[in-house]
Protein backbone atom coordinates (compact mmCIF):
# COMPACT_ATOMS: atom_id res chain seq x y z
CA UNK A 1 0.00 0.00 0.00
CA UNK A 2 1.34 3.27 -0.80
CA UNK A 3 1.75 5.81 1.88
CA UNK A 4 0.95 8.94 2.18
CA UNK A 5 3.94 10.78 3.77
CA UNK A 6 6.33 11.37 1.61
CA UNK A 7 8.59 14.65 0.11
CA UNK A 8 7.89 16.51 -3.15
CA UNK A 9 9.57 19.51 -4.66
CA UNK A 10 10.66 21.02 -8.02
CA UNK A 11 14.70 19.49 -9.33
CA UNK A 12 16.41 20.21 -12.41
CA UNK A 13 17.53 17.57 -14.69
CA UNK A 14 19.81 19.50 -17.76
CA UNK A 15 18.52 22.46 -16.81
CA UNK A 16 15.33 21.16 -17.29
CA UNK A 17 12.23 21.33 -14.92
CA UNK A 18 11.27 18.21 -13.22
CA UNK A 19 9.03 17.09 -10.49
CA UNK A 20 10.80 14.69 -7.94
CA UNK A 21 8.50 12.89 -5.83
CA UNK A 22 9.35 9.97 -2.79
CA UNK A 23 5.97 8.26 -1.85
CA UNK A 24 6.32 5.16 0.55
CA UNK A 25 7.29 2.83 -2.02
CA UNK A 26 8.15 4.62 -4.91
CA UNK A 27 10.55 7.55 -6.22
CA UNK A 28 9.62 9.39 -9.23
CA UNK A 29 10.45 12.15 -11.54
CA UNK A 30 8.65 13.86 -14.35
CA UNK A 31 9.52 16.32 -16.61
CA UNK A 32 7.15 19.29 -16.69
CA UNK A 33 6.69 21.67 -20.09
CA UNK A 34 6.63 24.99 -20.09
CA UNK A 35 2.68 24.81 -18.63
CA UNK A 36 4.23 22.99 -15.99
CA UNK A 37 2.40 19.84 -17.63
CA UNK A 38 3.61 16.52 -17.47
CA UNK A 39 5.48 15.38 -20.42
CA UNK A 40 7.81 11.85 -18.94
CA UNK A 41 7.93 10.26 -15.67
CA UNK A 42 10.35 7.45 -14.54
CA UNK A 43 9.52 5.15 -11.55
CA UNK A 44 11.19 3.30 -9.65
CA UNK A 45 10.87 0.80 -6.41
CA UNK A 46 12.21 2.77 -3.45
CA UNK A 47 13.45 -0.90 -2.78
CA UNK A 48 15.32 -0.62 -6.79
CA UNK A 49 17.45 2.63 -5.22
CA UNK A 50 21.19 1.40 -4.88
CA UNK A 51 22.32 4.72 -3.72
CA UNK A 52 22.33 8.43 -3.31
CA UNK A 53 25.28 10.36 -2.95
CA UNK A 54 25.46 14.37 -2.33
CA UNK A 55 27.06 16.07 -5.82
CA UNK A 56 27.83 14.96 -9.03
CA UNK A 57 29.20 11.31 -9.08
CA UNK A 58 29.76 8.57 -11.86
CA UNK A 59 30.69 5.05 -10.38
CA UNK A 60 30.92 2.91 -13.56
CA UNK A 61 33.35 2.72 -16.18
CA UNK A 62 35.68 5.07 -14.07
CA UNK A 63 34.52 6.61 -10.78
CA UNK A 64 34.53 10.59 -10.75
CA UNK A 65 33.27 13.07 -8.39
CA UNK A 66 32.24 16.67 -8.26
CA UNK A 67 31.38 18.04 -4.75
CA UNK A 68 28.82 20.40 -6.24
CA UNK A 69 26.42 22.18 -3.39
CA UNK A 70 23.10 21.93 -4.82
CA UNK A 71 23.25 17.95 -6.50
CA UNK A 72 22.80 14.99 -5.59
CA UNK A 73 23.13 11.70 -7.65
CA UNK A 74 20.44 8.90 -7.29
CA UNK A 75 21.67 5.28 -8.64
CA UNK A 76 18.84 2.66 -9.39
CA UNK A 77 18.17 -0.10 -11.29
CA UNK A 78 17.47 0.30 -14.89
CA UNK A 79 15.61 -2.72 -16.76
CA UNK A 80 17.38 -3.26 -20.16
CA UNK A 81 15.25 -1.51 -22.99
CA UNK A 82 15.74 -5.00 -25.08
CA UNK A 83 13.25 -6.65 -22.10
CA UNK A 84 15.21 -10.28 -20.36
CA UNK A 85 16.47 -10.36 -16.90
CA UNK A 86 19.59 -8.27 -17.49
CA UNK A 87 19.75 -5.31 -15.28
CA UNK A 88 22.29 -1.98 -15.60
CA UNK A 89 23.03 0.81 -12.88
CA UNK A 90 20.54 3.62 -13.93
CA UNK A 91 21.98 7.27 -12.99
CA UNK A 92 20.78 10.60 -12.36
CA UNK A 93 21.96 13.89 -11.28
CA UNK A 94 19.26 16.28 -10.19
CA UNK A 95 20.06 19.85 -9.43
CA UNK A 96 18.07 21.48 -6.58
CA UNK A 97 16.96 25.42 -5.58
CA UNK A 98 19.34 25.56 -2.90
CA UNK A 99 21.40 23.15 -0.86
CA UNK A 100 19.12 22.78 1.99
CA UNK A 101 16.57 21.16 -0.26
CA UNK A 102 19.45 19.09 -1.63
CA UNK A 103 19.98 17.87 2.16
CA UNK A 104 17.00 17.14 2.86
CA UNK A 105 16.25 14.85 -0.57
CA UNK A 106 19.20 12.90 0.53
CA UNK A 107 18.17 12.39 4.16
CA UNK A 108 14.98 11.67 2.52
CA UNK A 109 16.01 9.35 0.44
CA UNK A 110 18.18 7.06 2.65
CA UNK A 111 16.01 7.05 5.31
CA UNK A 112 13.49 5.17 2.49
CA UNK A 113 16.41 2.63 1.63
CA UNK A 114 16.49 1.62 5.13
CA UNK A 115 12.86 1.07 5.89
CA UNK A 116 12.32 -0.64 2.05
CA UNK A 117 15.23 -2.49 1.96
CA UNK A 118 15.51 -4.71 5.73
CA UNK A 119 17.57 -7.74 3.78
CA UNK A 120 20.07 -5.02 2.10
CA UNK A 121 23.73 -6.66 3.41
CA UNK A 122 26.02 -4.81 5.09
CA UNK A 123 28.95 -6.91 5.49
CA UNK A 124 29.53 -9.40 2.90
CA UNK A 125 32.82 -12.26 2.49
CA UNK A 126 33.86 -12.87 -0.79
CA UNK A 127 35.49 -15.57 -2.49
CA UNK A 128 36.98 -15.31 -5.69
CA UNK A 129 38.26 -17.75 -7.96
CA UNK A 130 41.15 -16.46 -9.78
CA UNK A 131 41.30 -19.50 -12.36
CA UNK A 132 37.40 -19.97 -13.27
CA UNK A 133 36.33 -19.51 -16.36
CA UNK A 134 38.36 -17.16 -18.75
CA UNK A 135 40.60 -16.53 -15.05
CA UNK A 136 38.75 -13.11 -15.11
CA UNK A 137 37.29 -13.37 -11.49
CA UNK A 138 39.17 -10.58 -10.00
CA UNK A 139 38.89 -8.42 -12.69
CA UNK A 140 35.39 -8.42 -12.55
CA UNK A 141 35.12 -7.98 -9.22
CA UNK A 142 37.21 -5.42 -8.68
CA UNK A 143 35.74 -3.66 -12.12
CA UNK A 144 32.03 -4.10 -11.87
CA UNK A 145 30.90 -5.50 -8.32
CA UNK A 146 33.24 -3.51 -5.64
CA UNK A 147 32.27 0.15 -7.08
CA UNK A 148 28.69 -1.00 -6.93
CA UNK A 149 29.09 -2.69 -3.24
CA UNK A 150 31.24 0.38 -2.14
CA UNK A 151 28.32 2.81 -3.45
CA UNK A 152 25.57 0.66 -1.52
CA UNK A 153 27.69 0.99 1.35
CA UNK A 154 28.45 -2.94 1.75
CA UNK A 155 31.93 -3.67 3.32
CA UNK A 156 33.43 -6.44 1.96
CA UNK A 157 36.15 -9.16 3.27
CA UNK A 158 38.06 -10.27 -0.42
CA UNK A 159 39.50 -13.45 -0.29
CA UNK A 160 41.32 -15.00 -3.33
CA UNK A 161 41.13 -18.90 -2.99
CA UNK A 162 44.36 -20.58 -3.48
CA UNK A 163 43.84 -24.11 -4.16
CA UNK A 164 40.20 -25.81 -4.22
CA UNK A 165 37.92 -26.31 -1.36
CA UNK A 166 39.17 -23.06 0.50
CA UNK A 167 36.02 -21.64 0.31
CA UNK A 168 34.31 -24.52 2.11
CA UNK A 169 37.12 -24.94 4.79
CA UNK A 170 36.74 -21.41 5.39
CA UNK A 171 32.59 -21.49 6.11
CA UNK A 172 33.23 -24.73 7.85
CA UNK A 173 35.62 -23.64 9.94
CA UNK A 174 36.20 -19.56 10.65
CA UNK A 175 34.17 -17.23 12.72
CA UNK A 176 31.51 -16.05 10.14
CA UNK A 177 29.80 -13.67 12.83
CA UNK A 178 28.56 -10.43 11.49
CA UNK A 179 28.49 -11.36 7.83
CA UNK A 180 25.15 -11.08 6.81
CA UNK A 181 26.21 -13.16 3.31
CA UNK A 182 28.31 -15.23 1.25
CA UNK A 183 29.20 -14.17 -2.48
CA UNK A 184 31.46 -16.53 -5.02
CA UNK A 185 32.93 -15.09 -7.94
CA UNK A 186 33.36 -17.85 -10.15
CA UNK A 187 31.30 -20.98 -11.75
CA UNK A 188 28.76 -23.52 -10.64
CA UNK A 189 32.13 -25.17 -9.01
CA UNK A 190 32.73 -22.87 -6.47
CA UNK A 191 29.18 -22.21 -5.83
CA UNK A 192 28.87 -26.00 -4.79
CA UNK A 193 32.01 -25.27 -2.48
CA UNK A 194 29.37 -22.51 -0.33
CA UNK A 195 27.04 -24.55 -0.49
CA UNK A 196 28.80 -27.40 0.88
CA UNK A 197 30.25 -25.21 3.66
CA UNK A 198 27.61 -23.33 4.74
CA UNK A 199 25.27 -26.41 5.19
CA UNK A 200 28.09 -27.92 6.80
CA UNK A 201 28.51 -25.54 9.41
CA UNK A 202 24.76 -24.73 9.92
CA UNK A 203 24.02 -28.46 10.50
CA UNK A 204 27.04 -28.06 12.99
CA UNK A 205 25.97 -25.75 14.79
CA UNK A 206 22.65 -27.08 15.31
CA UNK A 207 23.96 -30.11 16.32
CA UNK A 208 22.30 -32.43 13.32
CA UNK A 209 23.85 -35.34 11.73
CA UNK A 210 24.00 -34.97 7.53
CA UNK A 211 24.58 -38.46 7.23
CA UNK A 212 20.84 -39.53 8.01
CA UNK A 213 18.78 -38.85 5.17
CA UNK A 214 15.82 -38.80 7.81
CA UNK A 215 16.94 -35.71 9.52
CA UNK A 216 15.00 -32.44 8.12
CA UNK A 217 18.48 -29.78 7.60
CA UNK A 218 18.32 -26.28 9.35
CA UNK A 219 18.09 -23.48 6.92
CA UNK A 220 21.42 -21.26 6.41
CA UNK A 221 20.86 -18.42 7.86
CA UNK A 222 23.64 -16.72 5.47
CA UNK A 223 22.57 -15.46 1.79
CA UNK A 224 24.56 -16.89 -1.09
CA UNK A 225 25.38 -14.27 -4.21
CA UNK A 226 26.80 -15.64 -7.34
CA UNK A 227 28.73 -13.29 -9.18
CA UNK A 228 28.72 -15.23 -12.88
CA UNK A 229 32.69 -15.73 -13.45
CA UNK A 230 33.10 -19.53 -14.59
CA UNK A 231 33.00 -21.50 -17.87
CA UNK A 232 29.76 -23.04 -16.39
CA UNK A 233 26.93 -20.65 -14.58
CA UNK A 234 23.51 -22.56 -14.58
CA UNK A 235 22.95 -22.16 -10.82
CA UNK A 236 23.37 -18.24 -11.65
CA UNK A 237 20.95 -18.62 -14.93
CA UNK A 238 18.38 -20.73 -13.23
CA UNK A 239 18.34 -18.21 -10.64
CA UNK A 240 18.22 -14.62 -12.29
CA UNK A 241 17.52 -15.48 -16.02
CA UNK A 242 21.27 -14.18 -16.87
CA UNK A 243 24.76 -14.62 -16.49
CA UNK A 244 25.89 -10.62 -16.14
CA UNK A 245 28.01 -9.86 -13.46
CA UNK A 246 26.46 -6.42 -13.06
CA UNK A 247 22.69 -7.87 -12.72
CA UNK A 248 24.16 -10.47 -10.14
CA UNK A 249 25.57 -6.84 -8.11
CA UNK A 250 22.67 -5.01 -7.94
CA UNK A 251 20.60 -8.22 -7.09
CA UNK A 252 23.01 -8.71 -4.04
CA UNK A 253 22.92 -4.81 -3.15
CA UNK A 254 19.28 -4.68 -2.51
CA UNK A 255 18.90 -7.97 -0.65
CA UNK A 256 16.92 -10.23 -2.81
CA UNK A 257 16.11 -13.41 -1.75
CA UNK A 258 15.08 -16.58 -3.25
CA UNK A 259 14.82 -19.69 -1.29
CA UNK A 260 16.37 -22.84 -3.07
CA UNK A 261 15.57 -26.30 -2.66
CA UNK A 262 18.48 -28.76 -2.30
CA UNK A 263 18.63 -32.46 -3.23
CA UNK A 264 21.29 -34.35 -0.12
CA UNK A 265 23.14 -37.76 -1.80
CA UNK A 266 24.05 -40.37 0.44
CA UNK A 267 25.79 -43.65 0.09
CA UNK A 268 25.84 -46.28 2.77
CA UNK A 269 24.63 -44.36 5.35
CA UNK A 270 27.03 -41.63 4.90
CA UNK A 271 26.38 -37.65 2.67
CA UNK A 272 28.26 -37.72 0.00
CA UNK A 273 27.26 -34.25 -1.80
CA UNK A 274 24.33 -31.84 -2.12
CA UNK A 275 23.25 -31.01 -5.49
CA UNK A 276 21.15 -28.10 -6.53
CA UNK A 277 20.69 -28.52 -10.61
CA UNK A 278 21.18 -31.62 -12.56
CA UNK A 279 22.19 -35.41 -10.61
CA UNK A 280 21.97 -37.44 -13.65
CA UNK A 281 23.28 -40.93 -14.02
CA UNK A 282 24.20 -42.79 -17.68
CA UNK A 283 24.04 -40.41 -20.23
CA UNK A 284 24.86 -37.26 -18.45
CA UNK A 285 27.36 -39.21 -16.57
CA UNK A 286 29.23 -40.50 -19.35
CA UNK A 287 29.28 -37.04 -20.99
CA UNK A 288 31.10 -35.75 -17.57
CA UNK A 289 33.31 -38.38 -17.42
CA UNK A 290 34.21 -38.17 -21.41
CA UNK A 291 35.04 -34.48 -21.10
CA UNK A 292 37.00 -34.47 -17.71
CA UNK A 293 39.51 -36.17 -20.53
CA UNK A 294 39.45 -33.20 -22.69
CA UNK A 295 39.64 -30.41 -20.44
CA UNK A 296 41.92 -28.55 -22.55
CA UNK A 297 39.63 -27.95 -24.96
CA UNK A 298 37.55 -25.62 -22.49
CA UNK A 299 33.77 -25.48 -23.30
CA UNK A 300 33.75 -26.94 -26.69
CA UNK A 301 34.84 -30.37 -24.73
CA UNK A 302 31.09 -30.13 -23.69
CA UNK A 303 30.05 -30.61 -27.00
CA UNK A 304 32.42 -33.38 -28.32
CA UNK A 305 31.95 -35.46 -25.66
CA UNK A 306 28.59 -35.17 -26.26
CA UNK A 307 28.72 -36.37 -29.80
CA UNK A 308 31.12 -39.32 -28.82
CA UNK A 309 29.11 -40.41 -26.17
CA UNK A 310 25.90 -40.19 -28.18
CA UNK A 311 27.21 -42.48 -30.49
CA UNK A 312 28.51 -45.02 -28.32
CA UNK A 313 24.55 -45.67 -27.83
CA UNK A 314 24.85 -46.91 -24.26
CA UNK A 315 22.23 -47.90 -21.84
CA UNK A 316 21.99 -49.28 -18.28
CA UNK A 317 20.33 -51.88 -16.14
CA UNK A 318 19.04 -49.63 -12.81
CA UNK A 319 16.59 -50.00 -10.21
CA UNK A 320 15.04 -46.88 -9.54
CA UNK A 321 12.70 -46.20 -6.60
CA UNK A 322 10.75 -43.01 -5.59
CA UNK A 323 8.70 -41.08 -3.13
CA UNK A 324 6.29 -39.15 -5.50
CA UNK A 325 4.97 -35.68 -4.42
CA UNK A 326 1.66 -34.50 -3.46
CA UNK A 327 0.31 -34.60 -7.57
CA UNK A 328 -2.75 -31.65 -6.56
CA UNK A 329 -0.09 -29.08 -5.67
CA UNK A 330 1.78 -29.22 -8.83
CA UNK A 331 2.89 -31.59 -11.65
CA UNK A 332 6.31 -31.59 -13.88
CA UNK A 333 3.88 -31.50 -16.87
CA UNK A 334 0.98 -28.97 -15.96
CA UNK A 335 3.49 -26.37 -18.33
CA UNK A 336 3.40 -23.58 -15.65
CA UNK A 337 7.12 -21.99 -15.24
CA UNK A 338 8.95 -20.97 -11.87
CA UNK A 339 9.28 -17.12 -12.24
CA UNK A 340 10.03 -14.38 -9.75
CA UNK A 341 7.12 -14.59 -7.35
CA UNK A 342 5.83 -18.10 -7.82
CA UNK A 343 2.86 -19.02 -6.26
CA UNK A 344 3.27 -22.67 -5.94
CA UNK A 345 6.58 -22.01 -4.49
CA UNK A 346 5.06 -19.48 -2.35
CA UNK A 347 2.25 -21.64 -0.98
CA UNK A 348 4.93 -24.44 -0.64
CA UNK A 349 6.56 -21.93 2.06
CA UNK A 350 3.10 -21.59 3.82
CA UNK A 351 2.54 -25.14 3.81
CA UNK A 352 6.07 -26.07 4.53
CA UNK A 353 6.66 -23.16 7.26
CA UNK A 354 3.23 -22.86 8.90
CA UNK A 355 5.59 -20.37 11.40
CA UNK A 356 8.31 -19.26 9.74
CA UNK A 357 8.50 -16.01 11.74
CA UNK A 358 9.32 -18.28 14.82
CA UNK A 359 12.86 -19.26 14.02
CA UNK A 360 12.69 -21.45 17.13
CA UNK A 361 10.13 -23.93 16.04
CA UNK A 362 11.09 -23.80 12.43
CA UNK A 363 13.37 -26.90 12.67
CA UNK A 364 10.96 -28.93 14.25
CA UNK A 365 7.46 -27.69 12.11
CA UNK A 366 9.89 -28.81 8.57
CA UNK A 367 11.01 -31.96 9.97
CA UNK A 368 6.79 -32.74 10.36
CA UNK A 369 6.40 -31.28 7.11
CA UNK A 370 8.61 -33.25 5.22
CA UNK A 371 9.66 -36.01 6.70
CA UNK A 372 9.42 -39.16 3.62
CA UNK A 373 8.51 -41.65 5.89
CA UNK A 374 4.94 -40.68 6.78
CA UNK A 375 4.04 -39.56 3.32
CA UNK A 376 2.90 -41.55 0.45
CA UNK A 377 4.26 -45.27 -1.05
CA UNK A 378 7.44 -45.52 -2.59
CA UNK A 379 7.38 -46.83 -6.66
CA UNK A 380 9.64 -49.12 -8.00
CA UNK A 381 10.91 -49.18 -11.58
CA UNK A 382 13.31 -51.39 -13.23
CA UNK A 383 14.91 -51.62 -16.38
CA UNK A 384 17.83 -50.41 -18.79
CA UNK A 385 17.86 -46.59 -18.89
CA UNK A 386 19.60 -44.48 -21.07
CA UNK A 387 19.59 -41.68 -18.79
CA UNK A 388 18.10 -40.80 -14.89
CA UNK A 389 18.12 -37.39 -13.75
CA UNK A 390 17.08 -35.77 -10.99
CA UNK A 391 16.55 -31.73 -10.86
CA UNK A 392 14.79 -29.67 -8.18
CA UNK A 393 15.49 -26.53 -10.76
CA UNK A 394 14.00 -26.17 -14.28
CA UNK A 395 18.08 -26.05 -14.92
CA UNK A 396 17.72 -23.59 -17.82
CA UNK A 397 20.92 -22.50 -19.45
CA UNK A 398 21.84 -20.82 -22.47
CA UNK A 399 21.76 -23.47 -24.65
CA UNK A 400 18.76 -24.92 -23.23
CA UNK A 401 16.67 -21.75 -22.70
CA UNK A 402 13.33 -24.05 -20.95
CA UNK A 403 15.57 -26.33 -19.33
CA UNK A 404 15.86 -29.88 -18.35
CA UNK A 405 12.74 -29.77 -16.67
CA UNK A 406 10.74 -26.74 -17.75
CA UNK A 407 8.16 -26.78 -15.02
CA UNK A 408 10.44 -27.63 -11.94
CA UNK A 409 10.10 -25.16 -8.97
CA UNK A 410 13.38 -23.52 -7.38
CA UNK A 411 11.54 -23.76 -3.83
CA UNK A 412 8.81 -26.25 -3.60
CA UNK A 413 10.16 -28.87 -1.71
CA UNK A 414 10.21 -31.51 -4.26
CA UNK A 415 12.82 -32.50 -7.49
CA UNK A 416 11.85 -33.77 -10.65
CA UNK A 417 12.82 -37.28 -11.74
CA UNK A 418 13.31 -37.94 -15.41
CA UNK A 419 13.38 -41.60 -16.92
CA UNK A 420 14.76 -42.31 -20.57
CA UNK A 421 14.32 -45.64 -20.98
CA UNK A 422 16.30 -47.76 -23.72
CA UNK A 423 15.43 -46.80 -27.28
CA UNK A 424 17.00 -46.76 -30.51
CA UNK A 425 19.54 -43.89 -31.36
CA UNK A 426 17.16 -41.60 -33.50
CA UNK A 427 14.50 -41.34 -30.54
CA UNK A 428 16.98 -40.42 -28.37
CA UNK A 429 18.52 -37.87 -30.63
CA UNK A 430 14.81 -36.28 -30.69
CA UNK A 431 14.98 -36.20 -26.60
CA UNK A 432 18.16 -34.49 -26.84
CA UNK A 433 17.47 -32.08 -29.55
CA UNK A 434 13.81 -31.07 -28.15
CA UNK A 435 15.76 -29.68 -24.76
CA UNK A 436 17.15 -26.49 -27.32
CA UNK A 437 13.91 -25.68 -28.55
CA UNK A 438 10.05 -25.13 -27.84
CA UNK A 439 9.15 -29.01 -28.25
CA UNK A 440 7.93 -30.69 -25.17
CA UNK A 441 10.73 -32.97 -24.27
CA UNK A 442 8.59 -35.57 -22.24
CA UNK A 443 5.93 -36.10 -25.13
CA UNK A 444 8.01 -39.36 -26.31
CA UNK A 445 6.97 -42.73 -25.21
CA UNK A 446 10.68 -43.35 -24.21
CA UNK A 447 10.13 -40.70 -21.43
CA UNK A 448 8.96 -40.45 -17.80
CA UNK A 449 8.75 -37.62 -15.79
CA UNK A 450 7.97 -37.32 -11.76
CA UNK A 451 7.70 -35.19 -9.17
CA UNK A 452 9.62 -36.78 -6.30
CA UNK A 453 10.38 -36.12 -2.48
CA UNK A 454 13.43 -38.59 -2.76
CA UNK A 455 14.27 -41.15 -4.98
CA UNK A 456 16.75 -44.39 -4.28
CA UNK A 457 18.99 -45.72 -7.10
CA UNK A 458 20.65 -49.59 -7.38
CA UNK A 459 22.24 -51.61 -9.86
CA UNK A 460 20.12 -54.83 -10.47
CA UNK A 461 21.69 -57.98 -8.55
CA UNK A 462 24.51 -59.40 -10.13
CA UNK A 463 25.06 -63.56 -10.52
CA UNK A 464 27.65 -65.17 -7.49
CA UNK A 465 29.31 -66.05 -11.27
CA UNK A 466 29.49 -62.64 -12.50
CA UNK A 467 30.40 -61.34 -9.15
CA UNK A 468 33.67 -63.87 -9.14
CA UNK A 469 34.38 -62.91 -12.59
CA UNK A 470 34.67 -59.08 -11.37
CA UNK A 471 36.46 -60.01 -8.28
CA UNK A 472 39.18 -61.86 -10.25
CA UNK A 473 39.71 -59.00 -12.54
CA UNK A 474 39.65 -56.55 -8.87
CA UNK A 475 42.58 -58.43 -7.63
CA UNK A 476 44.47 -59.29 -10.54
CA UNK A 477 44.79 -55.33 -10.74
CA UNK A 478 48.83 -54.26 -10.25
CA UNK A 479 48.35 -51.99 -7.49
CA UNK A 480 45.59 -53.11 -4.88
CA UNK A 481 45.72 -52.00 -1.88
CA UNK A 482 46.12 -53.96 1.29
CA UNK A 483 43.02 -52.46 3.02
CA UNK A 484 40.86 -52.12 -0.20
CA UNK A 485 38.79 -54.82 0.35
CA UNK A 486 37.99 -53.83 3.68
CA UNK A 487 34.34 -52.99 3.94
CA UNK A 488 33.35 -49.64 6.40
CA UNK A 489 35.67 -46.89 5.74
CA UNK A 490 34.62 -44.11 3.14
CA UNK A 491 37.98 -44.17 1.77
CA UNK A 492 37.98 -47.61 1.38
CA UNK A 493 34.88 -47.23 -0.74
CA UNK A 494 36.14 -44.57 -2.20
CA UNK A 495 39.20 -46.80 -3.96
CA UNK A 496 37.22 -49.74 -4.39
CA UNK A 497 34.39 -47.42 -6.45
CA UNK A 498 37.55 -46.14 -8.69
CA UNK A 499 38.94 -49.25 -9.27
CA UNK A 500 35.35 -50.36 -10.72
CA UNK A 501 35.16 -47.65 -12.90
CA UNK A 502 38.64 -48.36 -14.33
CA UNK A 503 37.21 -52.13 -15.31
CA UNK A 504 33.97 -50.55 -16.74
CA UNK A 505 36.33 -48.18 -18.76
CA UNK A 506 38.44 -51.37 -19.88
CA UNK A 507 35.62 -53.35 -20.47
CA UNK A 508 34.34 -50.31 -23.27
CA UNK A 509 37.79 -50.47 -24.74
CA UNK A 510 37.72 -54.36 -25.49
CA UNK A 511 33.92 -53.36 -26.54
CA UNK A 512 34.93 -50.42 -28.55
CA UNK A 513 31.86 -48.44 -30.28
CA UNK A 514 29.20 -50.67 -31.17
CA UNK A 515 28.88 -52.41 -27.51
CA UNK A 516 25.84 -50.49 -25.49
CA UNK A 517 26.35 -53.11 -22.51
CA UNK A 518 28.81 -51.63 -20.46
CA UNK A 519 27.87 -52.03 -16.92
CA UNK A 520 27.37 -49.48 -15.05
CA UNK A 521 27.60 -45.66 -15.74
CA UNK A 522 28.68 -42.85 -12.96
CA UNK A 523 26.70 -40.39 -11.40
CA UNK A 524 27.12 -36.39 -12.53
CA UNK A 525 26.43 -34.04 -9.70
CA UNK A 526 26.26 -30.72 -10.78
CA UNK A 527 29.15 -31.04 -12.66
CA UNK A 528 31.19 -33.49 -10.50
CA UNK A 529 31.70 -37.20 -10.96
CA UNK A 530 30.45 -38.98 -7.82
CA UNK A 531 32.49 -41.99 -6.38
CA UNK A 532 29.26 -44.23 -5.89
CA UNK A 533 26.68 -45.62 -8.40
CA UNK A 534 23.97 -46.53 -5.57
CA UNK A 535 22.64 -43.59 -3.23
CA UNK A 536 19.68 -42.31 -1.86
CA UNK A 537 18.60 -38.81 -2.84
CA UNK A 538 16.14 -36.43 -0.45
CA UNK A 539 14.95 -32.97 -1.28
CA UNK A 540 15.39 -30.30 1.19
CA UNK A 541 12.57 -27.72 0.89
CA UNK A 542 14.52 -24.10 0.92
CA UNK A 543 17.89 -24.91 1.97
CA UNK A 544 19.71 -21.86 1.03
CA UNK A 545 18.73 -18.71 0.35
CA UNK A 546 20.32 -16.74 -2.60
CA UNK A 547 20.39 -13.25 -3.69
CA UNK A 548 18.47 -13.55 -6.27
CA UNK A 549 14.36 -13.65 -7.46
CA UNK A 550 13.98 -16.02 -9.80
CA UNK A 551 13.36 -15.18 -13.79
CA UNK A 552 11.46 -12.22 -14.43
CA UNK A 553 8.74 -12.60 -16.57
CA UNK A 554 9.51 -10.45 -19.32
CA UNK A 555 12.86 -12.67 -19.61
CA UNK A 556 11.00 -15.80 -20.36
CA UNK A 557 8.71 -13.95 -23.10
CA UNK A 558 11.79 -13.11 -24.65
CA UNK A 559 13.21 -16.69 -24.71
CA UNK A 560 9.86 -18.45 -25.88
N1 LIG B 1 42.66 -21.14 -6.43
C1 LIG B 1 42.15 -22.26 -6.92
N2 LIG B 1 42.93 -23.16 -7.55
C2 LIG B 1 42.43 -24.29 -8.08
N3 LIG B 1 41.13 -24.64 -8.04
C3 LIG B 1 40.29 -23.78 -7.43
C4 LIG B 1 40.75 -22.56 -6.85
N4 LIG B 1 39.70 -21.92 -6.33
C5 LIG B 1 38.62 -22.70 -6.57
N5 LIG B 1 38.97 -23.81 -7.22
C6 LIG B 1 38.13 -24.92 -7.69
O1 LIG B 1 37.90 -24.74 -9.09
C7 LIG B 1 36.70 -25.40 -9.45
C8 LIG B 1 36.08 -24.74 -10.65
O2 LIG B 1 35.82 -23.42 -10.36
P1 LIG B 1 34.63 -22.56 -10.94
O3 LIG B 1 33.36 -23.26 -10.81
O4 LIG B 1 34.74 -21.21 -10.31
O5 LIG B 1 35.03 -22.37 -12.47
P2 LIG B 1 34.56 -23.07 -13.81
O6 LIG B 1 35.47 -22.59 -14.85
O7 LIG B 1 33.10 -22.83 -14.06
O8 LIG B 1 34.76 -24.55 -13.48
P3 LIG B 1 34.75 -25.82 -14.43
O9 LIG B 1 36.20 -26.09 -14.66
O10 LIG B 1 34.05 -26.84 -13.57
O11 LIG B 1 33.98 -25.47 -15.67
C9 LIG B 1 35.83 -25.35 -8.21
O12 LIG B 1 35.26 -26.61 -8.00
C10 LIG B 1 36.76 -24.95 -7.07
O13 LIG B 1 36.75 -25.93 -6.05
Amino acid sequence: MESDVGFESSVWVCRKRYRAVLTGWHFKWTELDKNNRDKKTVLVPVSEVIGVEQGRLQILPRKSVEDTEKDFTVFYVNRSTSGGSLWQLGRIQFTCLSRTLRDQWTEHLRTALKTHGPLRPHKLLVFINPFGGKKKGRQIYHSVVAPVFELAGISSHVIVTERAHQARDYLLKKNLTGFDGVVCVGGDGMFSELLHGLIGRTQQEAGLCENDPAVTLQPCPLHIGIIPAGSTDCVCYATVGVIDPLTSALHIVIGDSQPLDVCSVHHASAIVRYSVSLLGYGFYGDVLAESEKHRWMGPLRYDISGSLVYLRNRSYAAKVEYLPADPLLSSPRDKTRCLSGCRVCSRSTERLFPNHSDSSSLSSSRFSQTSTDSEGEWVTVEGRFRCVALTCMSSSCARSPLGLSPSAHLADGTGDLILVWDTHPLGFLKFLYRHTSTEDQFDLPFVEVHRVKAVRFSLPKVSEEQKQEEFSELRGADEVESGYLDNGSQQSLLQRDTRHQETDEQKTFLCGLCCNKTAASVWNCDGEILSFKEILCKVHAQLVCLYARGIEEAAIRNCI
